[in-house]
């Protein structure tokens, strides 16, 4: 029996009969159902794709060939048959193998980026990049899923690479007929009439100046094969059709009809000790709310990106299918769609993880925001995510919206602020608004002990919230704090009202007095928060987001526009491509943790008067940075 252990790089694999190379795909798949339900990760994707990269590996000579393939969560076979199958029980684990590919690990890595219909662009550079430096003895080989096809990018490309007969590239379409659900749209359409008895002459690649090869049966690996060597022998870009099953091999990925497993959870390590309430899923608060609220108006309209059920719009959708849109992977035209259905009268709702926002931050721009449309976004996985890398964590979006004139961003701390935010935001019908939280549960909810000026204040330490806003001092109230009762002001973003809390209680104990304020919503700066900031000796913005630009500066910029002298302190993710992780870990690295806040408000405070120490609180690994 062919093993993967006897597997230590693609030119082993170009020893094996072809009978010792599926006994070898059987193995895999062995290795993939043990490893991934234990780690969690793309299951479905990389079962469907086992045939395929052994008979591309087969083929190609990687890493002399590229092989590039789109999103890249389906590369778990590729991992394992270059020379990763030693670690491949790390996958996804902090320091071990990424669930994507990554250039650090392997030169038969090339696209780092998780976000998809990014691959036929990469190729037609590459491919540009090689007739332009004369190298003509390496092909370029792009996989793109079907549902990666239905995004803008890919036939930006198209089009150039049917422009290109001195650009050979190797497009490989594998199609399992899904992105998590089955795909939607005229493409796929399209591509079932190809798979069909009565396939027209011409496929769509074709008449845009590609050559067709197929449909092949993407587990047929000696069919795969002679399709990949007819391809690369036509010397011109050429699309391959290969048609698999996503889940292929492991029957309770091949009968879950919602996804396919297509990002399974990592199982338990030991039965789960009672732990205190971790409270619901933020996407299914969401998506509750949404569903009610979409009983109450009439005019509120779904959006989706391909991904209905990860950000939690199953429920509207069951109870009002017809004003739910899903329009594949395609956030730019999600956005414009969504200003076009505002301008027709309706309030779109467009959610979306918070990373893939990026690429339509022009749409949301100028198609929605210069419009004043009420469209409403709602970002699931904002702030660090963790176990999918760099370009999923959603640390973009504080500091993007800063520059969208007239948008209103919320970012609620637990279920009841997350509720009263989505009420607030389909209400305004003047401008765009959006509202942000983060992977996992939300925790216990977290009441404000007053208002002010329609901030939510967590804590404070003057005998009345309401001598927060006088001019005159007002001393310690009974909340403990020894000295002046507007020493600190926390200004807690989110989902990091907690570590607020405990930063609180920790600088309290040592004669701090501090206010936590949670302004709900936080773009544009609460002109409020500026009047309670210049009251402060020191104020600190706490965020789970990108630093520059996020909400502590726009804050620190509030104060400086209205002539404050007062401190800010922010704290935030470091602008950096962050490692694959988990979350909290991540949190607690770059210093989003109640001791580490506390510490470094200490040593700002001790910074001015020297008269603090600091030696109860242990060394943190990262300080807080202006
Ligand atoms: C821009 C962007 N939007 C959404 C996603 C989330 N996402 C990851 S994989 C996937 C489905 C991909 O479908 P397909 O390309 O057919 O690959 P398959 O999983 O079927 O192999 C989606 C929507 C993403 N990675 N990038
Ligand atoms: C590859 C991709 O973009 C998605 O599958 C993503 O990995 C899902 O993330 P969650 O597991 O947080 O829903
Ligand atoms: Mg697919």
């Amino acid at each position: 029996m062919t093993s993967i252990e006897s597997v230590h790089g693609p030119a082993d694999l170009r020893a094996l009969t072809v009978r010792e190379t599926e006994e070898l795909a059987a193995d895999i798949r062995r290795v993939l159902v043990e490893e991934v339900t234990r780690t969690g990760g793309h299951l479905g994707p990389s079962l469907g794709v086992v045939e395929l990269t052994l008979a591309l590996h087969r083929v190609f000579e990687s890493p002399r060939d590229h092989i590039l393939w789109d999103t890249g969560h389906q590369t778990y076979p590729h991992k394992l048959v270059t020379g990763r199958a030693g670690a491949f029980g790390t996958l996804r684990q902090p320091g071990g193998l990424s669930g994507y590919p990554s250039r650090t690990e392997s030169a038969h890595d090339h696209i780092e980026n998780s976000h998809a219909s990014t691959v036929l662009s990469y190729a037609d550079g590459l491919a540009r990049a090689h007739r332009l430096r004369g190298v003509a003895d390496r092909a370029v080989v792009a996989v793109i899923g079907d549902g990666a096809l239905t995004g803008g990018m890919a036939w930006e490309a198209l089009n150039n690479l049917a422009d290109g007969a001195d650009r050979p590239v190797v497009v490989v379409l594998n199609d399992n007929t899904r992105s998590y659900a089955p795909t939607v749209g005229g493409i796929p359409a399209h591509l079932a009439e190809l798979r069909g008895a009565d396939r027209p002459s011409r496929s769509v690649f074709e008449n845009l100046g590609l050559s067709y090869v197929g449909p092949v049966d993407g587990h047929d690996i000696p069919a795969l094969e002679r399709a990949l060597r007819h391809a690369a022998g036509l010397g011109r870009p050429v699309v391959v059709h290969c048609l698999t099953e996503k889940g292929r091999g492991h029957a309770p990925a091949e009968q879950d009809e919602a996804d396919r497993f297509h990002a399974v959870r990592p199982r338990p390590a030991a039965p789960a000790a009672p732990r205190a309430s971790q409270g619901p899923a933020w996407t299914d608060v969401f998506g509750a709310e949404l569903a009610e609220l979409g009983a109450q108006r009439p005019d509120l309209v779904a959006l989706t990106a391909a991904m209905l059920a990860p950000t939690g719009l199953a429920p509207f959708a069951a109870r009002f299918p017809d004003r739910t849109v899903d329009v594949g992977i395609a956030e730019q035209h999600a956005v414009t769609a969504a200003a076009g259905l505002a301008l027709g009268g309706l309030h779109p709702v467009v959610a979306v993880y918070a990373t893939f926002l990026n690429r339509a931050f022009d749409q949301m721009l100028l198609d929605v925001a210069l419009h004043r449309a009420p469209v409403t976004f709602v970002l699931d996985r904002a702030g660090v995510t963790g176990d999918d890398g760099a370009s999923h964590n959603g640390m973009w979006d504080l500091s993007l919206f800063q520059m969208v004139p007239g948008l209103r961003v919320a970012a609620p701390r637990d279920a009841a602020t997350l509720r009263r935010a989505l009420r607030e935001a389909v209400a305004v019908q003047d401008g765009p608004t959006a509202l942000r939280f983060p992977k996992g549960t939300t925790g216990d909810d977290i009441p404000a002990v007053a208002t002010v000026e329609g901030m939510d204040v967590l804590r404070h330490a003057a005998p009345d919230v309401r001598d927060l806003l006088r001019d005159a001092a007002p001393d310690a109230g009974d909340a403990g704090d020894a000295g002046d009762a507007r020493d600190v002001l926390l200004v807690s973003v989110g989902s990091m009202a907690g570590v607020c809390l405990e930063a609180a209680d920790r600088l309290a104990e040592h004669g701090f007095g501090v206010t936590v304020v949670d302004p709900r919503w936080i773009t544009p700066v609460p002109t409020a928060l500026v009047e309670l900031g210049l009251r402060h000796s020191l104020v600190a913005a706490v965020e789970d987001g990108g630093r520059s630009g996020g909400a502590g500066a726009a804050i620190a910029q509030a104060l400086a526009d209205a002539g404050a002298r007062t401190p800010v302190r922010t704290f935030g993710l470091p602008q950096r491509f962050l490692d694959h992780g988990r979350r909290d870990d991540i949190l607690a690295a770059h210093g989003l943790t109640g001791r580490h806040v506390a510490r470094a408000v200490v040593e700002a405070l001790a910074g001015r008067d020297g008269s603090v120490t600091i030696d109860h609180l242990a060394p943190q690994p990262v300080g807080a940075e202006q």
